[in-house]
Order: C-alpha cells, then sequence, then structure tokens
C-alpha cells in the first residue's frame, strides 16, 4: 500500500531520512515509535506529499508519487493529528463535510446525511453536527478529526500522535474505537506515537525508529521477544516495566515514567501543525 525505496530527505544541512525503505501492506496497522525529532512525522509528511523526497521513491497503491497530483492523493488520504486538526471556526458539520466539498461535492443534502452518518461511526451524537469545536470534549474532538479524515472514503489513514493530549481512560477508548474502525473500514493506518503501550497495544507491526532509520520492524511481540539491539531494548524493558506496574509509560510531558533518555521526551511539536491543515489540503 505504502512503499519508500532508499529516501533520503534533508532540511538544508541537516538530513532527516537517509536510505530510507519501508513497505506498509494493505490492511496494515503499522504504529512508528522513536525519540522527538528522529524523523517520524517527517516520514509522515512524505507519504501524502506534503513533502517531497530528495532521492529515492515513494509509492502509495502501487503509483509513483513523483508522477501524481498530490492535491489530489491528500484529500484521499485521512489524516489525523494531535487535537484533532479541526478548523474552530466552522461547526461540526462543516468540518466533517469540508473536504468532499472542496472537491466540489456540493449537495447539501448528501453532505448533512453524510456527517451524521459519520459522527455515528466515530461514537458521536447527531446533535453535535451544529456545534462548534470549542463546545466539545478534546476526546470529542478527535472523534471530529477522525470522521473528517474519513469523509473522502481513504483506504490510509495517517495519525500523527492523535490521541496524545488525551487523558488515559479517554485515550483507551478511543485505542479501541480506532482498532474497531480500522477493522471495520479494512483501512490501513500509519500511526505515530510516543507511548510505547500504544504503539504495542494497536500494531499489527511497529517500526522502531532513530535518527531516521530503522532499528527494527517486526510485530510488537518479536520486539518484545527480541529486540534488534540496546536501544530496542530500552525502549521495550520500559514496557515490560510499566506493565508489571501497572501504568501506562509515555514518553511525553504527562508522563509519570522516565524516558529511557532525556532526549526521548516529546517536544510537543505538533501543536505547530495547528491551522496549517486547511493549506494541506489545497
Ligand atoms: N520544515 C522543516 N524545516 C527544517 N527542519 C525541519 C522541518 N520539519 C522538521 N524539521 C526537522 O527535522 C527533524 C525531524 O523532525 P520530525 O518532525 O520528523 O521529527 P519527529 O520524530 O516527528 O519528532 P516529534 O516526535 O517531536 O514530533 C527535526 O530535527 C526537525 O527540527
Amino acid at each position: 500500500m505504502i512503499r519508500f525505496d532508499h529516501v533520503k530527505k534533508s532540511f538544508g544541512e541537516n538530513c532527516i531520512l537517509e536510505d530510507f525503505s519501508l513497505q506498509v501492506r494493505e490492511g496494515e496497522f503499522l504504529t512508528v515509535i522513536g525519540k522527538s525529532g528522529c524523523g517520524k512525522t517527517t516520514m509522515l509528511k512524505l507519504v501524502n506529499g506534503l513533502l517531497m523526497p530528495d532521492s529515492g521513491q515513494i509509492f502509495v497503491e502501487g503509483k509513483d508519487l513523483a508522477g501524481t497530483d498530490l492535491v489530489a492523493l491528500r484529500r484521499r488520504i485521512g489524516y489525523v493529528i494531535q487535537n484533532g486538526g479541526i478548523f474552530p471556526h466552522m461547526t461540526v458539520e462543516k468540518n466533517i463535510t469540508y473536504v468532499p466539498v472542496i472537491s466540489g461535492r456540493k449537495n447539501k443534502i448528501e453532505n448533512h446525511r453524510l456527517a451524521l452518518r459519520l459522527l455515528r461511526t466515530v461514537g458521536l451524537e447527531e446533535e453535535m453536527a451544529a456545534r462548534y469545536p470549542s463546545e466539545l470534549s478534546g476526546g470529542q474532538q478527535q472523534r471530529v478529526g477522525i470522521a473528517r479524515a474519513l469523509a473522502a472514503g481513504p483506504r490510509i489513514l495517517l495519525m500523527d500522535e492523535p490521541f496524545g493530549a488525551l487523558d488515559e481512560i479517554t485515550r483507551q477508548t478511543m485505542q479501541d474505537e480506532i482498532l474497531r474502525l480500522q477493522k471495520e473500514l479494512k483501512l490501513t493506518i500509519v500511526f505515530i506515537t510516543h507511548d510505547i503501550r500504544e504503539a504495542m497495544k494497536l500494531g499489527d507491526r511497529m517500526l522502531v525508529m532513530e535518527q531516521g532509520k530503522v532499528r527494527q520492524l517486526d510485530t510488537p511481540e518479536q520486539i518484545r521477544l527480541n529486540p534488534a539491539d540496546a536501544f530496542v531494548r530500552e525502549l521495550v524493558k520500559g514496557y515490560t516495566g510499566a506493565a508489571l506496574a501497572g501504568h501506562t509509560p509515555v514518553w511525553g510531558p504527562e508522563s509519570e515514567a522516565e524516558p529511557p533518555s532525556p532526549a526521548m521526551a516529546h517536544s510537543g511539536r505538533n501543536s505547530l501543525w495547528e491551522g496549517a491543515v486547511d493549506a494541506d489540503y489545497k
């Protein structure tokens, strides 16, 4: 479904991905974990053409992105970020139908029905369609973000720390919901997280990244049982320890657990994405 072939991506002098190769299978749930700044978001943005590689090739659904209409591609691929990335000045319904509308689907009755159906799909009441994002809880906003990403009927969903800002109970509910949606809609999902337990729970396979390189790509079970090196072992040790102690280690500001190294702590950089999303679809 997604293939990176020897991809290189730099920002100026700063090489972020070098000789990066990866295949994501159709219908797979791939979780991606690694230190802050190791290139996870860069990798994700390369999939929907928000960034282009310096060299190497990227294929989505078998097509080389180099020869693809990137605007059309972005509208076809669902994209969910922390806090949902929904537009505060639009009602929930307008948010959800945003991509269909800018893609030319102007029938108001059909769009209204679509919004109500998607609200039900993500477990929200239909009466929320008329509300503004400020009138929703964080978890509800995240659901609206997912509903919006699903509006164009994507086969691929890219999720960048979507549940990072949620409390533990809401986060677990959302994790179960996204697993249900993935099976129901047969989605291929690439999901970035800083939470090792989330990565283990959701992923059919897990990609552990370090400095723009694949450290290990395998099932959560194999990664737990056979960590490829000391870096992965450290990561898994955090998971096992936390599981025994009964809490989730989150490499973020809200974490009670120490991250494996200070650099592992999350920078919270995703908030920079807010407001940029509108442009991303155009
Ligand atoms: N548009 C840009 N211009 C210049 N440098 C960038 C740009 N986008 C990202 N970077 C740099 O590239 C590196 C990788 O960033 P990226 O966002 O991919 O990391 P990440 O692994 O997703 O981090 P985090 O977990 O903190 O979100 C960082 O050093 C970042 O500062």
